[in-house]
């Protein structure tokens, strides 16, 4: 694909179980275009947060590639941005310092740390929380901190795993709209795993679809909708693709063997 940011090429990973390697990933093949935003979805305990783990060098699959930039970075963390389902705030340490972390981790003082991600509390709304704990924020204000964070460590490519996960239905929209919005100025190349459908409509350039265990692309469903998008009533080109997911998932009672008429692009 043309200037894609993350190639996964052919990726096969087998993890540990009770009666031997279980294959979880078995082929995966991915291209994500710089400035794009990515949703993956997928049945349940198909391999999405694996594949996630693989991009972020995390794991090192048995077979295959993670090209970034046209650099391989197979099994090499601390390329990507990665917010984990949960969002590791440390309670220990003020919103400012979690967001700050980011930084830190890649070696930068923490008085310069914190001077360079004021900002991007500003812009998070989160300055007025600043010298909050993590304990004191709403699920909201804390997925928002945990991606700031993300975001302050400066990488090319963020990847999100679930990060509207654990929120009310209404805090959900919420950030929906408001990760929509902020994604639009800055434009940073993003894959996002999610369990929502509708989400990864309303946010996605490409939902990529995974099989079953063990987990390979079904299909690559572009969104070609306009921006911005309203969370809650798709137009007509997000509403197509997301009955074509939910079809392929097996969500309206076809198969998921059922051939998909989604462009597929491996
Ligand atoms: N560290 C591990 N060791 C062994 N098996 C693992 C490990 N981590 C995950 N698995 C297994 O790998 C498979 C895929 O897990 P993964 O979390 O990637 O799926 P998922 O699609 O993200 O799940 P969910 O939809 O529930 O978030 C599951 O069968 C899981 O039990």
């Amino acid at each position: 694909m043309a200037d894609a940011l993350l190639q996964v090429r052919d990726v096969h990973l087998a993890l540990p179980a009770a009666d031997g390697p279980r294959p979880v990933l078995a082929g995966v093949d991915l291209a994500v275009p710089r400035g794009s935003f990515t949703c993956v979805v997928g049945p349940s305990g198909c391999g999405k947060s694996t594949l996630l783990g693989v991009v972020a060098g995390l794991r090192r699959p048995d077979r295959g590639q993670v090209l970034l930039d046209g650099c391989d970075v197979t099994g090499v963390p601390g390329r990507a941005a990665w917010m984990a389902q949960d969002d590791l705030l440390l309670e220990w340490r003020t919103v400012l310092d979690n967001v700050a972390l980011g930084l830190e981790v890649q070696g930068v003082r923490r008085r310069d740390a914190r001077e360079r991600v004021r900002d991007l509390l500003v812009e998070f709304g989160l300055a007025d929380h600043a010298d909050a704990r993590p304990s004191e924020l709403s699920g909201g204000l804390r997925q928002r901190a945990a991606l700031a964070r993300t975001v302050a460590q400066g990488r090319d490519l963020l990847l999100l795993d679930e990060p509207f996960g654990a929120l009310d239905a209404l805090t959900r929209l919420h950030l929906q709209r408001w990760l929509a919005a902020t994604w639009a100025q800055h434009r940073w190349t993003v894959v996002m795993v999610t369990h929502d459908v509708r989400e990864a409509v309303a946010l996605a350039d490409q939902v990529v679809r995974l099989s079953g265990q063990p987990a390979r692309v079904a299909a690559r469903h572009p969104v070609d909708d306009p921006r911005p998008r309203h969370p809650t009533r798709p137009g007509a080109g997000a509403r197509a693709v997301e009955h074509s997911v939910l079809t392929g998932l097996g969500a309206l009672g076809v198969a998921d063997a059922e051939p998909d008429r989604a462009r597929h692009d491996p």
